[in-house]
């Protein structure tokens, strides 16, 4: 437990006394911040406000939309426009950049979110969340492009999630570390309730999708089968497994206890990189797993590092627990080239 200071008084000490993040950034993270609590009213509310089931549209990336997916897009794309921080947003569910409209004054960050993380436990109320990433628009020029948002995950000059489960919980980094807020209802703040947030460099614990296990590639295949072989395998100890399917619900775990997450590229779209997105999940995941001791990498090379060519990109994700991601980065790295 550390100080109980609220969100507003954290994001002013980073701009005050640590000069680490310009006013803009900050009113930018505290629009972010109203937005998901205001999601998180949608998701509570549940059945009772005609949020859950499908919407009968598709996303850019062919996935059948859940209502919430659109809410929670709208919501976020209304509450940052006129904000003044922004120039321009990219959305998982959306298939182009969303341009700042000229009515509203123009800022100099991009913001870049998955809305609503873990569509398919919407409705069987398992935990849920958004995901974002900042990044500052490169150049002076007026207008802004696609390109402008390919930049490397390092260049985020903050990131964080949101995780609607038994506690709405908010997480950011700036570059200094992770912060961690609970949502206090009754006063309808976020109060800082874990600072300097730390992954354990080893674990026991590991979250993969076991029901791919024969679409997998051989070094996945092998930590995998070392961690079940257990005490009498090579690794020398017993592994649990957990497997949630909300990104941001098994990644918050591991921030909490340690643990590596993986969705590794697969044998059954083998032209696909990997189901994750680059730019609104592994690169905001990697910035706050890295700032809080863990590592990120695409089995081979750091997340953070990869050129983004397109803004929907996906990637493969091996995360976490600092030297559980190094063996599994280490066993690609010693087998022969991905076909
Ligand atoms: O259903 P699978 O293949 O286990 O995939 C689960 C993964 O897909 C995701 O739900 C993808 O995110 P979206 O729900 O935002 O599309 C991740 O959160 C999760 O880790
Ligand atoms: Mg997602
Ligand atoms: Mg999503």
């Amino acid at each position: 437990m550390s100080r109980r200071i609220s969100l507003t008084q954290y994001l002013v000490e980073q701009q005050r006394d640590h000069g680490r993040i310009s006013p803009q950034l900050r009113l930018l993270l505290e629009v972010v911040a109203r937005a998901c609590k205001s999601i998180a009213i949608s998701v509570n509310k549940g059945a009772l406000g005609g949020v859950l089931g499908t919407a009968e549209t598709e996303n850019v990336q062919g996935e059948v939309q859940k209502k919430l997916d659109i809410i929670a897009n709208e919501v976020l794309i209304e509450a940052n426009e006129w904000g003044g921080a922004l120039a321009a947003m990219a959305s998982e569910e959306m298939d182009a950049i969303h341009v700042v409209p000229n009515r509203y004054p123009q800022g100099e960050y991009l913001l870049l979110f998955d809305p609503l993380d873990g569509s398919s436990n919407i409705d069987v109320n398992v935990s849920i969340g958004t995901i974002f990433s900042v990044l500052k628009k490169p150049g002076e020029q007026a207008g802004v492009s696609t390109e402008d948002f390919l930049q490397a995950g390092r260049e985020q000059v903050a990131a964080g999630y949101c995780v609607y489960g038994p506690q709405t919980t908010l997480v950011i980094t700036v570059g200094a570390g992770v912060a961690m807020f609970t949502l206090d209802r009754e006063q309808g703040s976020w109060v800082l309730t874990e600072d300097q947030v730390r992954i354990p460099e080893d674990t026991k614990e590991f979250s993969i999708n076991m029901s791919n296990v024969r679409h997998w590639d051989a070094p996945v295949k092998r930590y995998i089968d070392e961690c079940l072989a257990g005490k009498e395998g090579p690794r020398g100890k017993d592994f649990n497994m957990r497997w949630i399917a909300s990104m941001v619900a098994d990644v918050h775990r591991i921030l909490s206890r340690g643990g590596i997450f993986m969705y590794p590229w697969d044998k059954r779209e083998p032209h696909k990189a990997g189901k994750l997105r680059l730019m609104y999940e592994a690169n905001p995941m990697g910035f706050i797993v890295e700032q809080a001791g863990g590592a990120a990498t695409n089995g081979r090379q750091r997340i953070l590092d990869i050129a983004p060519e397109q803004l929907h990109q996906r990637v493969a994700v091996v995360l976490g627990s600092k030297n559980e991601v190094e063996r599994v980065t280490a066993y690609h790295l010693d087998a022969a080239p991905q076909a």
